[in-house]
């Protein structure tokens, strides 16, 4: 059966927002402060409630002066009343707790902020589409995650409350002013209008150079993890001085960027500050002037100015609030950036049936291309011009030709790391873009070129994807792999550590890991990208038998390297500059093609690919 291509299913990135394929586009600071908005939403009652209780420990605060007052004046009349002290200390300790709770309650949202934020951006990083990550630095990718959801611990909840708080008193302090003067209240006013100002100027720069900062953080990041992924490369190639310098410039730029948002703080609290200091000097004139003309006695004056010094700190925490929050927003953007990336669909395709949980059929996969065209980027050069091949199921189908022919795009494809740009690639008869990508994925067994092996032990590798696995089945796929020795002599046997990237394995025992990894999927379908290239001479051959008898039972495809598995493939597909050139047997291919004739002779005989044939199309 096959089914038409559905209509671009690709694209598949969810919200209102356009996705994207690297995270670097330019975001305003409105489109920040809403993200943020958006990170603090979840957490809002907590945060109303350690706000509110914020405001009643400052309420309790402010009235213990009054009790206090009250009990001098009863020791001052010889009157020790009980009542006075039992209030003014379950109103210490009762208001330390409060403000302490609502502390603990701002502090809970934040971190809680901070979570949802991480497991949101991993959900979203390992849904991510095979070409959008290439296209990334995992670095920065890392950076994002860890360093900028951490600054909106620092300044989203705690910045809120201070400017909720900071707000309210402000509010009701100008009333209070208002009340004893109007006049004395529109020159304060106009005079800190300034401030505004200033504020509106600068909060915008603070959160750019917030913004350059933790680019710088994450140009480090992709620095750092370019070395460390090759540190023995680095070291072999003496390139600890260049490299160590690259380093250094990511974080001088970080260091810079930084200096730039603390100048741009510092301007605006000195500024802010300043304007406070006129604004008591013309205060005191006008007030003083008005008091000598009669309009206001001079208690109201000293009670304005009073009122002037509670605010004085008030704005301070305001102004602050707002750089905290454009710090807030600077990362929120960023991170949107991410969350903007198009990340696969784990579902069907338009037409498909709706996805459920794969159901495990037994039987070999076939696999079919038809007049697949290709290219990795739409700036690049197609690297397959029309690929046709139909493979039944069962069986070994060997895949050979010289480097860049487009072998292992073959593999990528049928995989759906990447989609045709026209042609139709047919698992089972059906467009693989209409099947669930999960169960297409469950069906396939996969060892990819160089074998990656992750950090962890030998049996999380070994089960990595497969939960349901049995002592039994994996001593079987040990043993068809031909790990058994490796276990024997690993110090911890299975649970051994291999190490970053498992460095502790050498080439051919990780290649062995990778079959082994792809045999206990149970797959339908096993591709083996030169697979066995690091094997000696006995564990080839071991794995060839290995092999053959999958291909009794499940369809293999492999890019052969070595002429010993040509031989024994049911079928062999000769790729040449993007195109299938022939399909036959290695006898009738000996007879028929010249190009295979000559990739038996070297190639295939030397059990390595001829990388001199480098010709890409
Ligand atoms: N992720 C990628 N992005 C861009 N170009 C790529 C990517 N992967 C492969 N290519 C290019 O596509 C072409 C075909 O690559 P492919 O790996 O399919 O060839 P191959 O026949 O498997 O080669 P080899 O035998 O050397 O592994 C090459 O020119 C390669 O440079």
């Amino acid at each position: 059966m096959t089914a038409a291509p559905p209509a671009a299913p690709n694209d598949t990135s969810q919200g209102a927002h356009p996705s994207r394929d690297t995270p670097t586009g330019p975001s305003r600071p409105r489109s920040g402060l809403r993200a943020l908005a958006g990170h603090l939403r979840p957490q809002r009652v907590r945060m109303a409630a350690g706000v509110l209780l914020g405001l009643v420990g400052s309420v309790m605060g402010l009235a213990q002066p009054m009790v206090a007052k009250r009990v001098m004046d009863g020791m001052g009349r010889g009157d020790l009343a009980a009542g006075p002290v039992l209030a003014l200390s379950l109103l210490v300790v009762a208001g330390g707790i409060i403000a302490g709770l609502g502390h603990y309650l701002l502090d809970r949202a934040a971190e809680s902020v901070v979570c949802a934020a991480r497991r949101r951006l991993t959900d979203r990083l390992l849904r991510l589409r095979v070409p959008v990550v290439e296209r990334t630095e995992p670095g920065d990718l890392i950076a994002r995650v860890t360093s900028d959801t951490a600054l909106l611990r620092q300044s989203a909840p705690q910045a809120v409350s201070a400017g909720v708080t900071g707000t309210l008193i402000t509010l009701a302090t100008v009333v209070m002013m208002g009340l004893l003067d109007a006049v004395l209240l529109c020159v304060t006013l106009a005079v800190t209008a300034f401030v505004g100002v200033v504020v509106a100027v600068v909060a915008p720069r603070i959160g750019r150079a917030t913004r350059h900062t933790q680019e710088a953080v994450g140009r480090m990041g992709a620095a750092l993890e370019r070395v460390l992924g090759a540190f023995r490369t680095v070291k072999a190639s003496g390139a600890e001085r260049s490299e160590a310098d690259a380093l250094h410039r990511a974080a001088e730029h970080a260091r810079r960027a930084g200096v730039r948002a603390a100048a741009w703080d510092a301007v605006s609290a000195t500024v802010s500050a300043v304007v406070v200091q006129i604004c008591f000097l013309v205060v005191l004139g006008v007030g003083g002037a008005r008091v000598t003309s009669g309009a206001i006695g001079v208690s109201t004056l000293v009670a304005f100015l009073l009122y002037l010094f509670a605010l004085a700190p008030r704005i301070g925490q305001l102004v602050e609030g707002v750089g905290q929050l454009q710090i807030g927003a600077a990362a929120a953007a960023r991170i949107r950036e991410v969350e903007d990336l198009a990340v696969e669909d784990v579902r069907a395709g338009d037409t498909a049936p709706a996805a459920g949980p794969p159901v495990r059929d037994p039987r070999p996969a076939a696999v079919a291309f038809h007049e697949v065209r290709f290219a990795y980027s739409p700036g690049l050069p197609p690297v397959h011009h029309g690929v046709s091949f139909a493979v039944p199921g069962g069986g070994l189908t060997a895949f050979v030709g010289p480097s860049g022919a487009g072998k292992t795009t073959v593999f990528s494809l049928i995989e759906r790391f990447y989609e045709p740009d026209a042609g139709r690639v047919l698992l089972d008869g059906e467009d693989v873009r209409l099947w669930p990508l999960d169960a297409l994925r469950a069906a396939i067994g996969y060892v990819e070129q160089d074998s990656p092996v992750l950090a962890g032990t030998l049996r999380d590798n070994l089960t990595l994807g497969t939960a349901d696995v049995t002592e039994e089945e994996l001593r079987e796929v040990l043993r068809l792999a031909r790990l058994e020795t490796v276990t024997d002599r690993l110090p911890h046997g299975l649970d051994t550590d291999v190490g970053h990237r498992g460095g502790r394995l050498s080439g051919g025992e990780r290649q062995r890991v990778a079959i082994a990894r792809a045999l206990l999927r149970r797959p339908r379908l096993l591709l083996l990208d030169e697979a066995t290239s690091q094997l000696d001479a006995a564990n080839e051959a071991a794995l060839r038998d290995t092999v053959t008898d999958a291909a009794r039972r499940v369809t293999v495809l492999a890019v052969a390297h070595r002429l010993s598995t040509v031989t024994t493939a049911d079928r062999i597909v000769v790729m040449e500059a993007g195109r299938v050139r022939a399909v036959g047997t290695h006898a009738e291919l000996l007879r028929t093609d010249a190009l295979y004739g000559e990739l038996a002779r070297t190639q295939l005989m030397n059990g390595r690919p001829d990388r001199r044939r480098g010709d890409a199309p």
